[in-house]
């Protein structure tokens, strides 16, 4: 019998699922199907927190599809290669998938849609995991916008009340349109398999943020210290475990802030997908070339969260620790690496989509882009957050610091590795002379 297979990548939930929802539309029955990409995963650490929250997820799926009297295939190995197989092993009519906007997974995909034509297969992909994608949004030269102040005025007008309603995957996903699984597929890989340990890092729970915190998210959403203040739904957002028309939407009706915070990442989606080659260097050709520093020791001590700046010291604990840090703290470490220590963003970025638990390409390449005063869209790049004063403003009594640096105060506290003053003066300094 011809079936659909439905390859699940950042939208790991069966429930409002566009590209789900459609395959099981198709007129053919579904097999959902996770690929752990052997080229993805051979880079990272064997104690990843992300392929530990990964594959709790894919073990979550199996189960509800067992439940709803369906399987779920899920493979390890290099994506064109478990293609040919699956395309082998079973009768497929059509590959259905949701649109990925990274880099790699762009060109992937083409060498699978390829792959899926020569088979005699249709593959089609959908827009699940933004609202607007690609050049959906566009300035009224017919261009990318560099503007956000624009962007969202454009994205805000361009949105209906349809673009928010739930694809009903949930509803049609039951034992009639479903696939039976193969026999080799009932056992699906271990982490050990894998070749990965467990190493769980706490997330918040798969659904949608408490009234309350998105009602006051305006007025808290800057101070650390309050763990109530923001939502908590990037992990979920990377990896589609919540719909984000179902967030955007409750935070349209209640707080136009965090509506505003998520269009942020649509914004950056967009421009990754216009502008790949961002991802590796800067947007701004003036600002390629800048004669940025190399200092192992220092670099080291920013890492490990001891410059002698609390609100640096205290975010990169956190990160280190959790895999997650608040915005805050991320725009005060990533301002103090890229212009305090006037070091590589690209540095700062890497090290982030390491240990980053909401890691997500688009978002973290824009952000420090923009701290760097490289991207589309920049702080100017003569602007330098001083440390202490954003101690001052959001964290005034080392609430959130005391909280991640227990030595702060006492004599094992280190002394700030640069002055800020002289940290400024010299990025400053070296990037009007290195601008082109
Ligand atoms: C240097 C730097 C690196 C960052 N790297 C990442 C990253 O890898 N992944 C990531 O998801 N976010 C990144 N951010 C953006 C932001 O810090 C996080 O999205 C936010 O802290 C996650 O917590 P939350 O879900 O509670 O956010 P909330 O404040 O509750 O916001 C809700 C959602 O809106 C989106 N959002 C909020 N702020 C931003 C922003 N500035 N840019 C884009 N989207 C935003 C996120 O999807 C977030 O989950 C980065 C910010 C900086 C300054």
């Amino acid at each position: 019998m011809k079936i659909t297979l439905f390859w699940h990548r950042r939208d790991l939930r069966f429930q409002d699922n566009a590209g789900l929802a459609a395959a099981l539309q198709s007129g053919h029955p579904v097999l959902p199907l996770f690929i752990y990409d052997q080229t993805i995963l051979e880079k990272l650490p064997r104690d990843d927190a992300r392929l530990t929250f990964i594959f709790d997820q894919v073990e979550r799926l199996g189960q509800e599809a067992y439940d709803a009297g369906g399987g779920f295939v899920a493979r390890f190995g290099k994506v064109p290669e478990i293609f040919e197989q699956l395309l082998k092993d079973y009768d497929v009519a059509a590959i259905y998938t949701n649109e990925d906007y990274e880099p790699y997974a762009t060109e992937r995909d083409t060498a699978i849609a390829k792959l899926a034509e020569q088979a005699g297969a249709e593959f089609k992909a959908f827009k699940d995991q933004v609202i607007f994608a690609k050049d959906e949004v566009l300035t009224k030269n017919g261009k990318p916008s560099k503007v956000f102040g624009a962007y969202s005025k454009a994205w805000q007008a361009k949105a209906k009340p349809e673009d928010f309603e739930p694809h009903p995957s949930q509803r049609l996903f039951k034992r009639e349109n479903l696939a039976a699984l193969k026999a080799a597929d009932k056992k699906r890989p271990t982490l050990a398999d894998l070749g990965f340990e467990r190493h769980e890092q706490p997330t918040p729970p798969a659904k949608l943020p408490a009234a309350d915190v998105v009602k006051n998210y305006d007025k808290k959403r800057d101070f650390p210290a309050d763990n109530k203040g923001t939502t908590h739904m990037s992990v979920h957002l990377r990896f589609g475990t919540v719909s984000v028309r179902q967030l955007m939407h409750q935070a349209q009706e209640v707080n136009i802030k965090l509506l505003n915070e998520m269009i942020w990442r649509d914004f950056f989606m967009m421009l990754l997908w216009h502008y790949p080659n961002t991802a590796e260097e800067a947007y701004d050709p003036k600002m390629r070339d800048l004669p940025y520093r190399d200092d192992p020791e220092q670099y080291k001590a920013w890492t490990e969260g001891r410059t002698g700046y609390p609100l640096v010291d205290a975010g990169m604990r956190q990160l280190n620790q959790t895999g997650y840090m608040h915005n805050r703290a991320r725009i005060a470490a990533a301002g103090f690496l890229v212009k305090q220590l006037f070091m590589d963003w690209k540095l700062g970025e890497h090290y982030f989509s390491e240990k980053l638990i909401d890691y997500d390409m688009s978002n973290n390449v824009g952000n420090w882009q923009w701290m760097a005063g490289t991207g589309a869209v920049a702080a100017p790049w003569f602007r330098v957050y001083s440390p202490d004063s954003q101690q001052k403003q959001y964290d005034p009594d080392y609430k959130y610091v005391k909280q991640w640096v227990p030595e702060f105060g006492t004599d094992k506290y280190p002394a700030p590795i640069v002055d800020h003053k002289f940290g400024r003066e010299r990025a400053i300094d070296a990037i009007r002379k290195g601008r082109k």
